[in-house]
């Protein structure tokens, strides 16, 4: 039992961290901490490995761990009242370096003039108000964090003040219970006020900008969003973001929310909940994206697993992100197949596509999967070719431009080994999958370019309809 159970943990992937994250290589040091900061030297004790630890289910050692590190590394100072929501520093720090990364890889332009001045939106900052400091400090961008608790209010405004080195960078705005401070005077016959019985997307279902929400037409429809402005009625007219982010309410109910007997991060029913939970709110998010389409370069919702980014902003090139570089495990959807596609017809293309260019690619079709060796020369004749072997061989036209130029890729020292793999996810839904044999620097480097353009060439043909959502 004790076996399996160890078997399992060692099955799972390692939760990934990203490089650039401070503690990506060193992870927090509580002996050193606890050495530095007497008031955290408390939470510490020492197991039989004789490795410091602290209780994860203690909402106070979390807490003064979250303080001891801003201050230690990002020279912050920091507090929340007993019970707000406690965030990981690590966990922020990559989401932070996650945006950082699409930002850079400039596939979406810059809309803000000025250019050098990264600007975000924070929808929900806390009392924490943690992105907003962390992207300030790590990055010098500047934001808007916004709430609509009084205490969250306060506190991220605190957490502003005493941190006068960046306080300059961040403004904390109150957003607007009351409908009438959003729609204005023309509006007062729908105004409602939020909280309040009668559903508020009644008043907003009535104004006549253009939502493509069917929520909107069906104004009561149940799980629909229900709380204070988010985007809309909150950014100022003429305002624009590089990007806007958010750690939404996730749960419907503080029941749903549960309590993870491993962690103590506090929470409290207005930080945790909203009617309809993270997808009504989320969807409320995507729905004002579209009226502010003209504010923002990226919108960015954060849940437990994924971050999901979008733009209204035409791409400018295609282009990967340093971090997704380094991966060596990569995958992709294939969404909208058509009835006669399967994945046995997918994994055929694969190997068409690598056995043109002259790479070895083995089939496997019991596993669906397809074990492929290439040589430098191989790589860079897949991303030399603008047609690639199976649009030249459907005759098709491939709008799409190498991922990157085939002289900028890094050339692996060795030969690239990597397995493709095909899963059935759903009837007409494919999840292609690539992992990277042997890793080394530049070899992660060349294995994303190759599965992006394999990416690309298998939706030209496999799949109706291209989605360009950014996930991590
Ligand atoms: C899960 S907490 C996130 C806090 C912090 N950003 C973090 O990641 O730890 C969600 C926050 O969203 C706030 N919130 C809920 N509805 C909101 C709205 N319509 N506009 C702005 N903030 C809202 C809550 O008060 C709460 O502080």
């Amino acid at each position: 039992m004790v076996k399996n159970k160890k078997r399992r943990r060692e099955q799972q992937p390692r939760p990934t961290i990203h490089p650039r994250n401070k503690y990506s290589e060193n992870p927090p040091d509580f002996a050193l901490l606890a050495s530095l900061y007497p008031s955290f030297n408390p939470f510490v004790s020492y197991g039989r490995d004789a490795r410091p630890r602290i209780d994860w289910t203690d909402f106070n050692a979390t807490r003064e761990l979250t303080r001891v590190l801003l201050l230690h590394d990002q020279g912050l100072h920091w507090w929340i009242p007993d019970g707000q929501l406690c965030p990981t520093v690590p966990n922020r720090s990559n989401y932070i370096h996650w945006i950082e990364d699409l930002l850079s890889s400039e596939i979406i332009p810059k809309i803000n003039n000025n250019a050098d001045n990264i600007r975000g939106f924070d929808i929900g900052t806390g009392a924490n108000c943690i992105y907003p400091l962390l992207g300030a400090s790590l990055l010098g961008w500047s934001f808007v964090g916004t709430d609509m608790m009084d205490v969250a209010l306060e506190w991220a405004e605190r957490n502003v003040k005493t941190n006068p080195q960046i306080s300059n960078l961040i403004e904390i705005r109150k957003v607007n219970t009351c409908m009438d401070a959003v729609l204005g005077e023309d509006s007062k016959e729908d105004l409602q006020c939020y909280g309040s019985k009668t559903n508020p997307s009644n008043s907003i279902g009535s104004e006549s900008a253009p939502v493509p929400s069917s929520r909107r037409d069906d104004a009561v429809e149940e799980n629909s969003y229900s709380g204070p402005p988010i985007l809309f009625g909150v950014v100022r007219d003429g305002e624009t973001f590089d990007f806007c982010m958010c750690n939404p309410p996730f749960f419907e109910s503080m029941e749903e929310a549960g309590l993870n007997p491993k962690t103590s991060c506090g929470g409290t029913p207005q930080e945790m909940v909203c009617p309809g939970g993270e997808k009504a709110f989320i969807t409320r998010i995507i729905e004002d994206s579209v009226r502010l389409k003209q504010s923002f370069r990226y919108i960015f919702g954060q849940t437990c697993r994924w971050g999901i980014a979008w733009s209204f902003v035409p791409p400018a090139r295609q282009m990967i992100s340093p971090y997704v570089a380094e991966k060596s495990n990569l995958s992709f959807m294939l969404e909208g197949l058509q009835r006669q596609f399967g994945a046995i017809h997918v994994l055929q293309s694969v190997e068409s596509f690598f056995h043109e260019t002259g790479a070895s690619c083995k089939l496997n079709v019991h596993s669906f999967s397809a074990d492929i060796t290439a040589s430098n020369d191989h790589l860079k004749g897949i991303l030399r070719n603008k047609v690639g072997p199976l649009e030249e061989s459907l005759g098709g036209d491939c709008e799409e431009e190498p991922p990157s130029g085939s002289d900028s890729m890094p050339c692996p020292s060795n030969d690239l080994s990597f397995r493709i793999t095909v899963f059935q996810q759903i009837p007409g839904t494919l999840l292609v999958k690539g992992s990277l044999q042997r890793k080394d620097g530049s070899s992660s480097g060349a294995f994303s370019s190759i599965f992006q353009r394999l990416e690309g060439v298998l939706k030209q043909k496999f799949c109706r309809e291209k989605a360009s959502v950014a996930i991590s």
